[in-house]
């Protein structure tokens, strides 16, 4: 079984709940998780799988909680060969910038050098006004590939 990280951001508390309820079925499973919802780039060194929940706020911005270590992995780019992640964006779509922190974010661990293990999960509030539902369903197809 495998430490999985789950890293949130969160300004309303929706994502966070989300990363809490994923972490609890994968506990549930055996896994050993640790959610961090002011995660820095260290927080990802020393671990080689991590979720990433994230909802979108501003214009397509990254919340507040999330911000200062994107914003780091952006100017520093770290190599993250090594680290296997999935994203869970969660967002509105009656905004242009639909999901937008989820989706820079999934393209920016992969430009540097992270391995995908998940197509992303986009979440509609307004189809889902309880996000950990749709999450559970996703996380429920792909869990088996943390054993390979
Ligand atoms: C001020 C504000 C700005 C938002 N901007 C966006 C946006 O640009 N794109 C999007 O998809 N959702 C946007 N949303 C919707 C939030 O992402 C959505 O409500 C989400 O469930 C909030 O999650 P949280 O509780 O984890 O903060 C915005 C919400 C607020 C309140």
């Amino acid at each position: 079984m495998k430490g999985i990280t789950l890293i949130t951001g969160s300004t309303l508390g929706g994502a966070e709940y989300v990363g809490d309820h994923l972490s609890d079925l994968l506990e549930s499973d055996g896994h050993t998780t640790k959610v961090i919802n002011e995660a820095v780039i260290d927080d990802l060194s020393h671990n080689d799988h991590l979720l990433l929940i994230t909802s979108t706020h501003g214009a397509g911005d990254y919340p507040e909680n999330l911000a200062p270590m994107m914003e780091d992995l952006d100017a520093q780019k770290p190599d993250l060969k090594g680290l296997h992640f999935a994203v869970v964006s969660i967002g509105d779509s009656s905004y242009d910038t639909y999901c937008g922190a989820g989706k820079k974010a999934d393209i920016l661990l992969e430009q540097l050098g992270a391995t995908r293990i998940a197509e992303r999960l986009d979440v509609d509030v307004l189809e889902y006004p309880m996000p950990e539902e749709p999450a559970e369903a996703w996380l429920s197809q792909w869990k088996s590939k943390l054993c390979e």
